[in-house]
């Protein structure tokens, strides 16, 4: 494994460069990997591996959405699509991408498919970690390990298909075979990571809960609710607010933070802005820094585990969580977001 050094801190990161993509076809190659669930990382990871060569089989709810959908894409009802239970008896790993209140519920009859010498692998650290809240407690000869794609299951493939790759965490939980190294980092590579870095279950569900919550989609959308009402509040229009809020750091200053750094940022705006932006990104670090230290605490504890399992589990769960989603939908914010869509050149 090469040693990378982030920010003055040694890390353990595979590249594809130390393990090939052959190499990763010669591991698995006696492997039947089941992919179970279909929903937005089981797409995403199993056409991947189709497409590099891996013996792949989906495991999904026959009368569901996501069935129609993996027929769409191309997997065959059964040789290749197949009831949940059945891909687990066939399958030597078991990569379980149900969403992760279906994991909770579907535990008792994964679990007698996870025979000896088999392997069972997570995108996610949350079922092992909270084990107390979700009972999945996997009998002690099977491998237990994680591959969890830093980013949308969506992302995962568009990388892919334009011959990039998402960075992956990995982590082992369990090595009851003296495999579990070899075939964790085989995925990793099979379903399409560009690098993958170290960490542990726990590690990577923390981080993980932390970071959704946060400043990718948590506070993100808090901080632009607050800043477009300021606007609309002072009698900025629609368009102005949302250009000044939304538009412009996506379209142009995000991908120039993506390639240099924010530091870079900071270097390359007008003095004026530059001026401002230095006194006070303090302050909003200030003001959110005790937000973020409760979310952590929240997270830590498993408070957060258990309201997502909660609301997750109930039967008019997909009614409520519709109705939130529409709220979002139908603010005026993300309805201009529409309309200033619709101007991109590739609108046009
Ligand atoms: N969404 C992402 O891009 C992403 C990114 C990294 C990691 N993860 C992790 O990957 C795993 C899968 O997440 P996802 O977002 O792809 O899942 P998802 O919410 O899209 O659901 C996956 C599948 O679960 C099935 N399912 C839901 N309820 C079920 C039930 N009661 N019985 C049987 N099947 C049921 C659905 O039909 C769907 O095919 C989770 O552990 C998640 O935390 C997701
Ligand atoms: C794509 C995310 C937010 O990174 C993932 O963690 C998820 O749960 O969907
Ligand atoms: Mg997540
Ligand atoms: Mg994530």
């Amino acid at each position: 494994m090469a040693k990378i050094n982030f920010g003055g801190v040694e890390e353990n990161v595979v590249t594809r460069g130390e393990f090939p993509l052959a190499k990763a076809q010669e591991v698995l190659k006696n492997e039947t990997v089941a992919v179970i669930g279909y929903g937005v990382q089981g797409p995403g990871q199993s056409m991947n591996m189709r497409d590099n060569g891996i013996n792949v089989i989906i495991g999904q709810r026959n009368w569901s959405k996501s069935w129609d959908k993996a027929v769409a894409d191309g997997w065959v009802p059964g040789e290749t699509l197949f009831e949940i239970e059945e891909a687990c008896a066939k399958g030597t790993i078991i990569l379980n991408l149900l969403s992760d209140a279906a994991q909770i519920e579907m535990w008792s009859k994964m679990k007698s498919h996870l025979t000896s010498g088999k392997a069972l692998c997570f995108s996610h650290g949350f079922g092992i970690t909270y084990k107390e809240k979700t009972g999945i407690i996997p009998p002690a000869d099977v491998d237990v390990i994680l591959v969890a794609p830093k980013g949308s299951g969506t992302s995962l493939r568009r990388l892919f298909v334009s011959g990039r790759g998402l960075n992956s965490s990995f982590a082992i939980f369990q090595d009851a075979t003296g495999k579990a190294h070899e075939r964790v980092v085989a995925l990793g590579i099979a379903v399409g990571s560009g690098y993958l870095f170290e960490t542990d279950f726990r590690r990577e569900v923390y981080s993980d809960l932390t970071g959704e919550r946060g400043t990718l989609m948590g506070a993100i959308q808090g901080i632009f609710a607050a800043q477009y009402q300021v606007l609309r509040d002072n009698g900025h229009t629609p368009s102005e607010a949302f250009n000044e809020t939304v538009e412009e750091l996506t379209q142009s200053l995000m991908p120039l933070i993506a390639e240099n750094g924010m530091d870079w940022m900071y270097a390359n705006c007008s003095t004026t802005a530059q001026r401002g932006a230095l006194d006070w990104w303090k302050p909003f670090r200030d003001a959110t820094l005790p937000v973020f230290q409760k979310l952590y605490a929240e997270v830590a504890c498993g408070n957060e585990a258990q309201r997502s399992i909660d609301s997750n589990s109930k039967p008019d769960y997909r009614e409520k969580l519709d109705a939130e989603l529409k709220e979002l939908h139908e603010s005026e914010m993300w309805q201009t977001g529409i309309a200033v869509r619709k101007l991109r050149p590739e609108n046009n």
